[in-house]
């Protein structure tokens, strides 16, 4: 089966069979529980469905609500009066029109199957924790004497109801035949039968303390006076497990101040979706450049996509707010998709205090029950604004009247497996065209992907939109560069630049804030012997262990970045024995140990994913930094994404030759908008900010760009180098990635793979070759790239087919356009 070209698939999406008047069939969705797949019944004449529609459908024995899909033919191994009939539409048009278009593009273009599409989209059980009703909706004088008995025998059961309204499993068991009376009353229209989803089970409670204290605590540690404190300048009231790991506390010690009469525990009932009450905030009164770019933006009729550059501190968020009002006063709904969770906390409560509980938040890490409640929220059809990470690009949202993707250019939006390898940005320009609704995508360093896009000139509604200066006209902050080369020379061995040293003094001296990036979490990046040189390696995979330590006297931790496996550190080399064991590389501990020693008065929050792990704990972190309770925060790739603190004016990179030097096509991009985008988290408030970022490689264009805030320069040359290699964006990838646990299977399986392929026309192969690590969890893995000219779906052989192609123990992901090639 080969599959159609890429401009025609989303015609294609759509049914295109010829059908016999008197037979049609259905492929739908059955998702209930301990069942999920798809499966073809008949349709019968008299039933209109519509992709969307919720059935009831025979299952074994017994009656199961689906999802209809897509109108089909008859699987070809099943004799067709086999194939069962749909009983009955529960719910029409449940699910927004072009949705399951949507999917099956999906499928299609990320070479899928569908069922795993639908595993993405949905959250699990939706339809098996659903009820379906039935109610009258006309007052019933007419007519009725033609109805059978049961008909008939059901109507005068929901009149005797006081709300005319029964659910279809308690009308089955008051009435024989009651699936014929019911279709039957349908189709008179005198009820009609809608699909209730649950009710909220159990209200969650939760530990909550409050403070009752005098102030006048003498009976008590100092320790214990810091947690009155904590809770006192949070307003006296705080969730348990907050007020617990804000101040690393046991509920021992609660429950002490509690006996001592200073705070009282109590359980108090929370929302399953929980948000804090936040102050109310009006539009703010727009720059210039601001209001330009919204008016192009509300006066946009269809589809669009509007690239908003914007530098960073420029605004971008006022824009989308006043973009979005509008929409929900016409019952339209907005869906808002950011890159990373850590980063939604602000991004949601800016939201929240201009549009109050019309904001969902909805992203993998909720839990069932949470996803389900968001759902359920928005199948409502009541106008909000959904706020998500890239699977939200899936939520349901009916009547969608914008999408916006902010930081586009963020690799995170790219699902690497498993599979649908899906880039949500992708995703959602099909689901603007399929609404008929507007993309905005908003960056200060857009990706070249949409740079070209949206400058080429040939595109029809593409719109670019600039806004060049920051809020008030502050000033981007200047960025020095420091040669650390020349600072070892002159005798400075700290990790710090002399530089760096001076503006780390300053920070406490003059009550401001400031931000430390490094590239990588952990202590150090490897561990090695100065004897013999033996680099202690992960015993699963081939890479060597990064060795961990939290603070000074904490246990030393050997661990792997890529499975996870952790041992303690060895006291003596595992190969000679030697006890002179050297650390090389450092990462997020390393510097904030290396700070406590030099700057001990300096307060440190360290945020990383090593200490933000547990739910709320990034919300915990940058709270307490904005509040003041620590001078820097020192962190990686997690620091770069939106932070909008106006008192943060000292910016440090600690070594940005980690980012320059990865081995693929996109790093000079990819270090390019990091470098920007921490930069740019200085100076946005009243005083002016500064920017230190130490290298190795002082020359190199990167730096030379990010220092001369120069985007379109960069991207320009960037993008000749890809016109030349046929990169991104003119050239597109799709990367084979196979693994096992038996090396000579699968490279094997890749050559023959490869041979395979090597028929496919306008393509070029590179490899098969090994991954950069060969052996990751003991799986040896290896990859094939496809280079294809643009626009070109390649007529390579569909999921099964490429899956029959392959022996049972290796595994296999089409990566389409592939971002990560480790
Ligand atoms: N018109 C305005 N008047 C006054 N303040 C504004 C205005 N628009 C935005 N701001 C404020 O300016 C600050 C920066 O705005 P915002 O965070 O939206 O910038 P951004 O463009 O998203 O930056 P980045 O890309 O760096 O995240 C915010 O504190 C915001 O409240
Ligand atoms: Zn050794
Ligand atoms: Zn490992």
């Amino acid at each position: 089966m080969y599959l159609p070209g890429l401009k025609s698939s989303i015609v294609a999406a759509e049914p295109r069979v010829p059908f016999q008047l008197t037979s049609r069939w259905i492929e739908v969705l059955v998702d209930c529980p301990g069942v999920q797949g798809i499966y073809t019944y008949k349709l019968p004449a008299e039933l209109d469905v519509q992709p969307g529609d919720i059935l009831s459908v025979p299952f074994g024995t017994s009656q199961v609500g689906a999802i209809a899909i897509r109108l089909s033919q008859p699987p070809a191994d099943l004799a067709q009066d086999k194939i069962k009939e749909v009983i009955d539409i529960v719910s029409a048009g449940f699910f927004p029109s072009g949705y399951w278009q949507l999917l099956n593009r999906i499928a299609e273009y990320y070479y899928t199957p569908l069922m795993q599409v639908i595993r993405v989209a949905l959250p699990p059980g939706l339809l098996g924790r659903s009820q379906r009703r039935i109610r009258l909706i006309a007052k019933a004088d007419a007519a009725t004497q033609f109805l059978t008995p049961a008909a008939r025998q059901i109507l005068e059961l929901l009149q005797a109801q006081n709300q005319g309204d029964y659910s279809f499993t308690h009308i089955q068991r008051q009435v024989k035949g009651a699936y014929r009376g019911v279709r039957e009353l349908l189709r008179s229209h005198l009820v009609e039968s809608y699909l209730e989803p649950p009710r909220l089970s159990k209200p969650k409670r939760q530990k909550a303390v409050t403070l009752v204290g005098t102030g006048l605590e003498s009976d008590i540690t100092s320790r214990q006076r810091e947690i009155l404190e904590v809770l006192r300048r949070r307003g006296g009231d705080m969730w348990l497990s907050e007020l617990l790991q804000i101040c690393s506390t046991s509920s021992a010690t609660l429950k002490t101040l509690e006996q001592k009469g200073y705070i009282v525990i109590q359980e108090r009932e929370v929302l399953r979706i929980a948000f804090d009450v936040i102050a109310q905030d009006q539009p703010k009164a727009l720059t210039s450049a601001q209001s330009q770019a919204l008016e192009t933006i509300t006066q946009l009729d269809g589809y669009a996509q509007v690239l908003l550059h914007g530098v960073t501190g420029s605004g971008k968020t006022e824009v989308y707010l006043q973009a979005i009002a509008p929409l929900l006063n016409q019952g339209k709904s907005a869906l808002v998709l950011v890159p990373e969770i850590g980063l939604t906390p602000q991004l949601t409560d800016r939201f929240r205090a201009r549009f109050g509980n019309k904001v969902c938040v909805y992203h993998s890490a909720l839990s069932d029950g949470e996803r389900y409640d968001t759902w359920r929220q928005m199948l409502t059809g009541e106008p909000q604004v959904v706020i998500g990470t890239r699977s939200a690009v899936f939520a349901p949202l009916p009547h969608l009247g914008l999408i916006i993707l902010d930081e586009e250019h963020d690799s995170s939006f790219k699902q690497d497996q498993p599979i649908p390898t899906y880039h949500a940005r992708t995703v959602a320009t099909w689901r603007a065209e399929l609404e008929n609704c507007p993309l905005v995508l908003g960056s200060a360093t857009p990706s070249l992907e949409t740079w070209v896009e949206v400058k080429s000139e040939n595109t029809l509604n593409t719109h670019y939109l600039s806004l060049p200066e920051r809020i008030q006209s502050r000033p981007l902050p200047p960025v020095e560069i420091v040669d650390m080369r020349q600072e070892l020379q002159q005798g400075n061995r700290s990790i710090f630049s002399r530089s760096l040293q001076g503006a780390l003094q300053q920070l406490q001296e003059r009550e401001q804030q400031g931000i430390l990036f490094i590239h990588r979490r952990g202590h150090s990046t490897f561990v090695s012997c100065r004897s013999c040189g033996y680099v202690i390696e992960c015993p699963h995979c081939d890479v060597s262990l990064a060795y961990h330590q939290t603070e000074e006297k904490a246990p030393e931790i050997l661990r792997c970045h890529y499975c996870n496996y952790a041992q303690s550190h060895p006291r003596h080399c595992p190969e000679c024995s030697s006890p002179y064991l050297k650390f090389f590389g450092s990462g997020t501990q390393r510097v904030a140990q290396e700070l406590t020693r030099q700057f001990p008065q300096l307060r440190v929050i360290r945020f990383d994913s090593d200490t933000t792990r547990t739910k709320g704990s990034h919300r915990t972190l940058l709270t307490r930094f904005a509040n003041r309770e620590a001078d820097l925060l020192v962190g990686t790739q997690m620091l770069t994404k939106g932070l909008d603190l106006p008192q943060v004016t000292l910016v440090g990179v600690v070594a940005a030759d980690g980012l320059l030097h990865l081995a693929d096509y996109r790093a000079a991009e990819r270090a390019f908008q990091t470098l920007t985008q921490v930069a740019g988290r200085a100076g946005r408030g009243e005083d002016p900010g500064r920017v230190i970022l130490q290298t190795y490689s002082p020359e190199h264009p990167v730096i030379q760009a990010v220092q001369q805030h120069v985007y379109e320069a960069f991207t320009e040359a960037e993008l000749q180098q890809r016109a030349a290699l046929n990169y991104p964006p003119y050239g597109r990838l799709i990367l084979l990635r196979l693994s096992s646990t038996d090396p000579a299977t699968v490279e094997s399986t890749a050559q023959q793979i490869a041979a395979q392929l090597n028929t496919i026309s306008n393509c070029e192969i590179l490899g098969p070759a090994p991954a950069s690590v060969l052996r990751v969890s003991n799986r040896y893995r290896w990859q094939i790239l496809l280079k294809l000219a643009s626009e070109i779906q390649p007529e390579l052989p569909d999921w099964e087919a490429m899956r029959s192609l392959i022996p049972p123990s290796v595994s296999l992901t089409i990566d389409v356009d592939p971002l990560n090639f480790m």
